[in-house]
């Protein structure tokens, strides 16, 4: 029942990278948000938009505990936002938890953000110079939560395949 959970901004590329890795490793990846997606038969923008952000936290939440409990071994993408809320960032400090921090800079993240933030609520109606603004706040305010991971893996000016390569050394 060992876990692999991959946690870091949005774009930073969880859901990229954890794809990769699992046809490199054989281990199953499972996706929080669309887990979450499944479960309530809405997009996380409806999920946003119908019951708010609170709610949606308590299914991030809930739906993480799970995925944790589950006897299979897994890879596991976190939402952007998910060790920051409801005290999930202790839960990357479990004995059977490899947890992984993407680390990103600001202007990866805007690069890769810019040209696809509609589905993500948190910036989707921010013009450019808001979101840049934005994502330097709130990388800031999250950094606390991202550096509990037990491991850090930088992806700046790095291929998938290198970033892959990164973690299986920590893996190793
Ligand atoms: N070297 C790279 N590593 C990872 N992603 C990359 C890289 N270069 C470009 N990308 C692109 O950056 C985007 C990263 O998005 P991805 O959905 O994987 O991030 P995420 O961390 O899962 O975001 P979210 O928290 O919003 O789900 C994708 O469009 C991906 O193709
Ligand atoms: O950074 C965040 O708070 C989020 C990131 C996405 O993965 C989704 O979980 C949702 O859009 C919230
Ligand atoms: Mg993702």
């Amino acid at each position: 029942m060992k876990k692999i959970v991959l946690l870091g901004y949005m774009g930073c590329g969880k859901s990229t990278i954890a794809q990769n890795l699992s046809k490199i490793t054989n281990i199953p990846f499972l996706d929080l948000d669309k887990c979450i997606e499944e479960r309530a038969n809405l997009s996380i923008n409806e999920i946003f938009e119908k019951h708010g952000e609170v709610h949606f936290r308590k299914l991030e939440h809930q739906m993480f505990v799970e995925l944790l409990e589950s006897s299979d071994n897994n890879i596991i993408g976190l939402g952007g936002g998910t060790p920051c809320y409801a005290n999930n960032h202790e839960l990357l400090k479990g004995d059977d938890v490899t947890s992984i921090y993407l680390k990103a800079s600001i202007d990866t993240l805007y690069n890769r953000l810019v040209h696809n933030k509609s589905k993500r609520p948190l910036i989707a109606n921010m013009n450019e110079e808001e979101m840049k603004e934005f994502i330097a706040k709130h990388l800031f305010d999250r950094s606390y939560y991202y550096n509990q991971a037990k491991h850090k893996v930088s992806v700046d000016d790095k291929s998938v395949e290198e970033t892959v390569q990164d973690i299986l050394e920590i893996l190793a």
